[in-house]
């Protein structure tokens, strides 16, 4: 490598798109070339050091650059993409109306705030490539004085003013258009807003976030500006969902300008650090970077030690291995005796969707074996265990559940489809062309995800996917795009199981079957929120069916077949086939040339000299020829790919889901139907566009829970 900076072009396995890679050896010369617009981007490497991008940064010509991928292309087209050096130029005069009202706010830290110590790499957050900023400054907060000047919308939301909601949160209810509070919402708000600690449940999507949400938010508005430490902590266990809630409490927050930041791993230790530093209202954050920035600095630790409000959310998914340890020390170090003093007694939230049941099977089940073995206390790592180092001090919290019997949404029509393992792949094109629609498929590992995407994008659907071992910002960039793109479709392991607020899922497909029944309360709970209907599929093979059983039995309820057209899954099946040829035939011959690259490169560095047989064989991106055999595979894939091309350009011509659509074997209204395009499926032309929710509800017999 050269000793400078080195910027590379990258292909991105998960978007199909590419990133740059950006790296600088250590002690190397400034490089003070201008950068060509296509040698750039913001994407930095996961290993430049960020003294090496705010070098970068000093190179580039922002009025020059926009950037150049599928993505931005994307935005260019509706007349989004502007150049960086506009939206830096914003976002400075932003930043600079913000510290001028900051100034205003007794005891702030104008220093702290102020332009100059942000440095350039902060700016990141504001390209429009990245994901929802997750700085405090960033483009999101809207000045003082335009937000007053901000007409109201026509909506009556005195349904909350008998909890005593502060003016300030009205404003933005009414702007958010929640007219009336959820059931959680309504019967924790008394309690919580009267001082109380809180256990609570309640199921996926039903405002939870809110429900703790909005007595933290009531103090900020009471305090009026002035800031003595945080008032309070949110913990998550998922980055993504310390994002949504940092961005949820922060629409929540437009009147009364609370500061709410975001601290998650797999974003710049030293941006969190400023965050940290810029007298957060809330802290959102996952508690392994948490830890790591508190347990390293007593300013932080005390900070903590202040708040007035504490709140777990998704508390299940914090017992798991992960989580816990940190968790721990977070909760033993801000219940010691605090040196900041606190004005009044802390209190505490615990929330979520599978809580109660969890302690109620917990609590029937401690044996006198297990009772002896921990000498009384909990079991470690157990729900009753969290609860008591979080070390309430109410001495008897309230608790809240509203959760059915069997923890899933009133809204959410749930069904199965049996097929043999190896046909799943047939059965999902299937549903996917069937039934456009935004639609989350579950899997239970990251290679069937890795295997999933490039067989669906040779099929040309829109699919992202979203696990814990991409980059971070790839996965915010991912759900980003999901949440706006029409008819998308993510493939996602559990990581997206829990908490994930994505408005319009239409459907949840559990593609394999979920471990637990909690798992499959929360994956289900992606579809049907905010009141809404939706629709969850389980694919059962006969491998699964046991579980499945299992799983029925725990939940006690029957779960419906849904309707498969076979003769349709036939006919599309041959380009299932096809394209997962295609993508075994390329990643064979990706494994082969990048073994051969890299037994080349080695032998070059090592100076050894390779057999000559080797060399005949050597890959063509080091000037050597490709062997033959691997020419012709090329053709072939080339060959099957068109084939493929001109398979999906044909349209498929079913004979319809069910007899409505048919008379006698032959569609009535045939023409009509091969004309309208608007009300006909655009692969399969002979059947009208249908709603698997109401396919589903018609096969259930509109046989739904009250
Ligand atoms: N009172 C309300 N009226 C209408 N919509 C609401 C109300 N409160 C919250 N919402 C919306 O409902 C959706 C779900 O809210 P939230 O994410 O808080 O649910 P949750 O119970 O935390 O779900 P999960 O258990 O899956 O995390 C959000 O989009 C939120 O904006």
């Amino acid at each position: 490598m050269a000793t400078g900076r080195h910027c590379s072009w990258e292909s991105d396995e998960e978007t199909g798109g590419r990133i740059l890679k950006l790296s600088q050896a250590r002690g190397g010369k400034k490089d003070k070339r201008r950068p060509k617009a296509s040698e750039t981007n913001f994407a930095e490497s996961e290993d430049a050091s960020d003294e090496d991008i705010v070098n970068f940064y000093d190179t580039v010509n922002w009025d020059e650059f926009v950037l150049v991928d599928e993505y931005s292309e994307e935005k260019a087209a509706n007349g989004e993409l502007v150049s960086i050096g506009e939206r830096l130029r914003s976002k400075e005069a932003h930043m600079d109306e913000d510290s001028a009202s900051e100034s205003s706010k007794p005891g702030s830290d104008n220093e702290s705030k102020s332009m100059d110590s942000v440095p350039e790499e902060d700016m990141d957050v504001s390209h429009p490539l990245s994901p929802k900023p997750v700085d405090d400054v960033d483009e999101e907060d809207v000045d003082e004085h335009h937000v007053e000047a901000v007409e109201d919308p026509d909506i009556d939301v005195s349904a909350w003013e008998i909890y005593g909601v502060h003016a300030e949160l009205l404003r933005a209810l009414k702007h958010l258009g929640f007219s009336v509070p959820t059931e959680i919402q309504s019967k924790t708000l008394p309690q919580a807003l009267s001082g109380r600690d809180i256990i609570g449940a309640a199921e996926t999507g039903s405002g939870k976030t809110l429900a703790f949400g909005i007595p933290m938010l009531q103090h900020v508005a009471k305090q009026h500006g002035k800031w003595v430490a945080p008032a309070g902590l949110v913990l998550t266990p998922t980055r993504e969902l310390a994002i949504q809630v940092k961005d949820h409490l922060k629409a929540m927050s437009r009147f009364a300008r609370a500061r709410v930041v975001a601290i998650v791993g797999g974003m710049s230790q030293p941006k969190q650090e400023r965050l940290l530093n810029s007298q957060p209202d809330i802290i959102v954050a996952t508690p392994g970077r948490l830890w790591d920035l508190v347990s390293t600095n007593d300013a932080y630790l005390n900070q903590l030690r202040a708040i007035r409000f504490l709140a777990i959310d998704e508390a299940d998914r914090m017992l798991e291995p992960g989580h816990f340890k940190e968790l721990k020390f977070i909760f033993k170090a801000i219940n010691e005796a605090t040196l900041q003093p606190r004005e009044g007694k802390r209190q505490t939230f615990v929330f979520s969707a599978t809580l109660l049941k969890d302690m109620q099977i917990n609590a029937r089940r401690p044996s006198q074996k297990m009772l002896k073995q921990n000498q009384g206390k909990p079991k470690p790592g157990s729900m009753e265990d969290l609860i008591e180092r979080v070390n309430f001090q109410d001495s008897k919290p309230a608790y809240v559940d509203v959760t059915q019997p069997d923890a899933t949404a009133r809204t959410l029509v749930e069904a199965r489809i049996d097929c043999l393992a190896n046909e799943k792949d047939a059965y999902l094109y299937y549903f996917l062309v069937r039934y456009p629609g935004r639609t989350l498929v579950f899997v239970n590992s990251i290679d069937s995800i890795r295997r999933m995407l490039p067989m669906l994008r040779l099929l040309k659907v829109n699919v992202f996917g979203l696990h814990a071992q991409m980059e971070q910002r790839q996965r915010l960039k991912n759900v980003d795009r999901f949440r706006d793109t029409e008819n998308a479709v993510l493939v996602a392991s559990d990581v997206a199981a829990r908490g994930l607020d994505i408005p319009n899922v239409d459907y949840v497909i559990h593609y394999q079957l979920p471990r637990s029944g909690d798992l499959y309360v929360h994956r289900s709970g992606r579809t049907a929120r905010a009141c809404q209907e939706g629709l969850a599929i389980m694919m059962v093979s006969p491998e699964e069916r046991k579980l499945y059983y299992k799983m029925c039995e725990m939940l006690d309820k029957d779960i419906s077949q849904f309707p498969v057209d076979l003769d349709l899954i036939g006919k599309l099946r041959p380009r299932v086939d096809l394209a997962r040829d295609i993508d075994l035939k390329e990643h064979r011959m990706n494994k082969t040339s990048h073994e051969r690259n890299w037994f080349k490169k080695n032998a070059e560095e090592l100076d050894i000299e390779l057999d000559s047989d080797f060399l005949s064989s050597s890959d063509d991106e080091h000037g050597g020829k490709a062997p033959q055999s691997e020419k012709n595979q090329k053709l072939l894939v080339q060959s099957l790919k068109a084939r493929l091309g001109q398979m999906l350009g044909q349209k498929v011509m079913g004979r319809g889901i069910s007899a409505r659509y048919l008379s006698s074997g032959i569609i009535s209204g045939l023409a009509e139907r091969l004309t309208d395009t608007a009300n006909t499926n655009p692969v399969i032309p002979t059947l009208l566009k249908e709603s698997a929710l109401e396919t589903a509800k018609a096969k259930a017999g509109g046989k739904r829970r009250k």
